[in-house]
């Protein structure tokens, strides 16, 4: 059995830099994500004028209940949708004149129906490029707060910007919603809300958000669930045991269900409150048909295992994996395809037959999960190669180094 220690959540710390930004009284978040995408999520605090300090263990953040502390700020939200869709939101419940970009590869991504509800709630945002993406400048003079109609079908982050900026309005927020992916992702927000002492009130597709200040806490950082699935999916194909201590059945993160899909796939599982270890079967995993659409950022993962399977794998109801960082189907199709490996998909699926991979270069599209998913694959197959390796550091910076260290240990 090997232990596999997994770098914190980046949902859980970008959530934790928002809350204790908003909070009354100083918030440490323990084990934070050192990542680019958390990294610029700080960033971009520090330059809307939060005190930040980030210790290796520890990230100390003095709260400003009335919002950010310049009058004015340009802010760079690199790669991560987190940065760019929530920092926007944390501005306008403040005063002053606040400018945001970001990657090109974030400026494709859309923010629609985020800012067109900002605008409904009366918030002055400018965009510079295309309406609904960055870059844009939001000219902020508080939010009093009411109501609003959301389509979050493309992104829950949409949704999460808003849940986190009610307790900053006036009066509140009553956010219904038409449609919604990637589900435990509001979870995690309602949960983490509450943890800052706020009650976020659900009736039916309707999220009742009160005016109630946040409160700084300690907030230990849980590891990072989609990481995780890397190690738990290498385990599986191998026929080896992984445990990932300090994640389990009472972790925030849906993306913890993936350990389900590969027990589906015949490998033996257990999950303790707080660890999950995953035994690869010895005779092979199995094929599957299943919905990812709670637990999109594990489809990269399954796909590139897919292949290994006895039958055939189909992953559904996956539209929003296209406008991620990049269109994940169609670069999962590539990759696969170039290792000789049928593929077909569709709007929302893709399905892979099971067949011996060949090595190949593997197109990395500058997103991190094509670049750790592939890498797995790695492990079974020589002549493996990612065309931009670097690209991991959005959410993972030590991903190559703790793989080579469980190829070391496992001799493969
Ligand atoms: O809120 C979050 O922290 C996230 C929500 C999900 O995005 P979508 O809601 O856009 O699917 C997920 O893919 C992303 O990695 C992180
Ligand atoms: C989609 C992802 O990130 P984000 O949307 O937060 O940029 C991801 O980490 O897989």
């Amino acid at each position: 059995m090997t232990l596999v220690e997994i770098p914190g959540s980046k949902s859980v710390t970008a959530r934790g830099l928002f809350l204790a930004a908003a909070a009354h009284g100083t918030t440490t978040l323990g084990r934070p994500l050192h990542s680019d995408d958390t990294e610029g999520f700080a960033e971009g605090l520090v330059k809307l004028g939060y005190r930040v300090d980030r210790q290796p263990g520890a990230w100390t953040i003095e709260g400003r209940p009335s919002g950010p502390g310049v009058a004015e700020a340009d802010v760079f939200c690199r790669d991560g949708a987190t940065t760019a869709r929530f920092l926007p939101a944390l501005a306008a419940a403040g005063t002053g004149t606040f400018h945001f970009d970001a990657s090109g590869q974030m400026r494709r991504r859309p923010l629609g129906p985020l800012t067109d509800a900002l605008q409904e709630l009366g918030v002055d945002l400018t965009f510079h490029g295309e309406p609904g993406h960055h870059p844009l400048t939001v000219r902020a003079n508080g939010v009093k707060g009411g109501e609003l109609t959301l389509d979050a079908g493309l992104s829950s982050q949409f949704l999460t910007a808003l849940l986190l900026l009610g307790p900053l309005t006036a009066e509140g927020l009553r956010i219904t919603v038409t449609d919604l992916v990637s589900v435990p992702y509001v979870e995690i927000t309602l949960e983490m809300m509450r943890r800052f002492g706020v009650d976020v009130r659900r009736e039916g597709k309707t999220f009742v958000v009160p005016p109630t200040p946040y409160q700084a806490c300690e907030y230990p950082v849980e590891p990072d669930a989609s990481t995780a699935s890397y190690f738990l999916a290498a385990a599986a194909v191998t026929g080896r045991t992984v445990t990932i201590p300090g994640l389990g059945s009472d972790a925030l993160q849906g993306d913890v269900r993936f350990a389900d899909v590969l027990r589906e796939m015949g490998a033996h599982v257990e999950l303790t409150p707080d660890s999950v270890t995953v035994a690869g079967p010895s005779d092979g995993l199995r094929g599957i048909t299943v919905n990812m659409r709670d637990i999109s950022d594990t489809v990269p993962t399954l796909a590139a295992i897919a292949p290994f399977a006895s039958g055939p794998v189909r992953i559904e109801d996956v539209y929003n994996t296209r406008i991620k960082e990049c269109d994940r189907l169609d670069a999962c199709e590539e990759n696969l395809r170039a290792m000789g490996i049928e593929v077909a998909t569709g709007r929302d699926w893709i399905e892979i037959q099971p067949g011996p991979p060949t090595g190949a270069l593997v197109k990395c599209r500058r997103d991190h999960r094509i670049a750790m998913a592939f890498s797995v694959t790695g492990l079974l197959v020589d002549g493996v190669t990612l065309d931009d390796p670097e690209c991991v550091k959005k959410t993972f910076p030590g991903f190559h180094q703790a793989l080579a260290e469980l190829r070391a240990n496992w001799g493969v």
